[in-house]
C-alpha cells in the first residue's frame, strides 16, 4: 500500500536526518517514559547498526506551555532504549549543532534540541515554504537523506517534516511504515459483525470529529472521560461542568455542545452513555452514584461506574471490531482505571479486531498487565489516527509520497 521509500531503500554509511515523535507527558518536569520511546528506538538502532551518522530531530509541547521543555532528558531515556550512547546539543541549527553534526563517527547517534525552539518550525505553511526556511536550508546540506518516523505528528505541516523531504532524498522509517499500515488499512476495511468504537479522553472535538465521520461504518460508540460527561450534560444531567478550579468542561461545552445535541439527536441510537459514574468520597475511596441519581452539580467524576463497565463488556464480546481512542477514566489513579482497563481486558480476551490509539490512552496497557499482543495494532499516535481512521490524508506522509 506504501508509496514511499523505506530503510530496505536507504544505502548503508550516510548521514542521516531523522524526525521522530519523542512527545511525552512531563510530570513536575520530569518527562516520562512511554511507549513512543520504546518504538522509535529501533529505527534508531537499525540505523546506527547499518553505519550511518544518526542525526534526530524531534519535539516537545508547544512554545507558552508548561511541557515545552529541553530534549536532554529524552537523550538519556531513548539512549536507555537503544542501548547505545545517544548524544544530545542543545541547539537546533546554529554553529553548535552544525559542529556535533560533523564531528559524528559512524554508528554515532546525536539528538538535536526541541525543533520547536526554532521560528521556522511551527507556523502551518506549505511544504515548498518550509523548505526554503533558515532552519531547512542550512542544516539539509550536511546529510545525504532524510528519514521520517514520526507518523503520530504527520498531520503538521511544520518545517522538519515536510521541509527536509523536499531538500533531500526522503524515507519512512519503521514507525512510519508499520502505523502507515495498519491505520491506513482501517478506513477502507469491511466488517460482517458489530463495529464498536470506544471513546473517552479529555478532547471532545476529537470525539466528535471521529462520531461525525465514522458514524456509517461504527455501530455502536460506547463513551466515556471528559467527552462522555460532555454528552451526559447534553443530555440533560447535572455532570460534566467544571468544580473548583477545573478547566475540562465548560469551555468545551461552550465549543461543541451545539454539534453534541444534533449527534445525540441524529445518532442517538447508536451512542452508549454511562448510567453510573466513580467519584473520591470523603475518606479517599472510590464510591459510585447513578447517573439518574445525580442532583447537584458539586462533584468530579473520575471514571464510569461498575454497571456501565459491565454492559460495555458485553458490547465489547459481543462485537467483530473494536476501536478505542481516548480513556474511560482517570486510569493513570489505580481507583479510577475499571473502565479504561475493563474495556480493554475484555478486547483482550476475545478475538475481535482491535485498534486502541492515543499516546496517553495506550499506556494503560502495560500499566495493567496487558499485553500487546492481544490488540491488533497498538497505534502511539493521537490526531494522527483519528484523522487516518476517518480516511484523510497526511500531509507529513503525502511528501514521503512525492519522492
Ligand atoms: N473523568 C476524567 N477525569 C480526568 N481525566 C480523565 C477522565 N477521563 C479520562 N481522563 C484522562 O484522559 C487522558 C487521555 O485523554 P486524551 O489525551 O484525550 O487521549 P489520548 O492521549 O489517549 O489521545 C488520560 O490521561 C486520562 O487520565
Ligand atoms: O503528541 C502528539 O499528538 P497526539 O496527542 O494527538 O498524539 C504529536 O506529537 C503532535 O503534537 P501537537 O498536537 O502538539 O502538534
Amino acid at each position: 500500500m506504501s508509496t514511499f521509500k523505506t530503510l530496505d531503500d536507504l544505502e548503508p554509511d550516510k548521514r542521516v536526518l531523522v524526525r521522530l515523535d519523542l512527545n511525552s507527558p512531563v510530570e513536575d518536569g520530569e518527562v516520562q517514559d512511554n511507549r513512543r520511546f520504546e518504538r522509535h528506538a529501533e529505527t534508531v538502532r537499525e540505523l546506527a547498526e547499518a553505519g550511518h551518522r544518526v542525526v534526530l530531530m524531534a519535539h516537545q509541547g508547544r512554545p507558552g506551555d508548561d511541557d515545552f521543555v529541553s530534549l536532554e532528558q529524552h537523550a538519556a531515556i531513548l539512549a536507555s532504549h537503544v542501548d547505545r550512547d545517544v548524544g544530545f546539543v542543545a541547539d537546533t541549527y546554529g554553529e553548535a549543532a552544525i559542529e556535533a553534526v560533523e564531528s559524528l563517527e559512524s554508528g554515532e547517534i546525536l539528538l538535536l534540541e526541541n525543533t520547536r525552539m526554532c521560528d521556522d518550525e511551527l507556523p502551518e505553511e506549505e511544504p515548498e515554504t518550509k523548505a526554503e526556511t533558515e532552519f531547512v536550508q542550512t542544516l539539509a546540506p550536511h546529510f545525504d537523506a532524510y528519514v521520517n518516523d514520526a507518523y503520530s505528528a504527520a498531520h503538521r505541516s511544520h518545517a522538519s517534516l515536510v521541509g527536509f523531504p523536499l531538500e533531500l532524498p526522503a524515507y519512512a522509517g519503521r514507525v512510519m511504515e508499520t502505523e502507515y499500515e495498519a491505520n491506513s488499512a482501517i478506513a477502507t476495511r469491511e466488517f460482517d459483525g458489530q463495529v464498536t468504537m470506544v471513546v473517552g479522553g479529555t478532547k471532545a472535538t476529537d470525539v466528535i470529529d471521529v462520531m461525525n465521520n465514522l458514524g456509517g461504518t461504527v455501530d455502536r460508540f460506547l463513551l466515556g472521560g471528559i467527552a462522555g460527561e460532555l454528552f451526559l450534560r447534553a443530555a440533560g444531567h447535572d455532570v460534566g461542568f467544571d468544580v473548583g478550579d477545573m478547566d475540562l468542561f465548560d469551555d468545551q461545552w461552550e465549543a461543541n455542545h451545539e454539534t453534541i445535541a444534533s449527534l445525540l439527536d441524529e445518532r442517538g441510537d447508536q451512542i452508549s452513555l454511562a448510567v453510573d459514574l466513580a467519584y473520591e468520597d470523603d475518606d479517599d475511596e472510590r464510591a459510585e452514584i447513578a447517573v439518574d441519581d445525580v442532583d447537584e452539580k458539586d462533584r468530579a467524576y473520575l471514571d464510569v461506574g461498575t454497571d456501565t463497565v459491565e454492559s460495555y463488556d458485553e458490547v465489547v464480546r459481543d462485537s467483530e471490531a473494536v476501536f478505542v481512542k481516548g480513556a474511560l477514566g482517570l486510569f493513570e489513579d489505580e481507583r479510577f482505571s475499571k473502565g479504561t482497563v475493563g474495556v480493554l481486558r475484555a478486547i483482550a480476551e476475545t478475538d475481535c479486531f482491535s485498534v486502541v490509539g492515543g499516546g496517553d490512552t495506550s499506556r494503560a496497557i502495560e500499566m495493567y498487565g496487558l499485553s500487546e499482543d492481544d490488540f491488533g495494532h497498538v497505534s502511539i499516535a493521537g490526531g494522527a489516527y483519528i484523522r487516518a481512521l476517518t480516511g484523510a490524508s497526511l500531509v507529513g506522509v503525502e511528501v514521503l509520497q512525492r519522492n
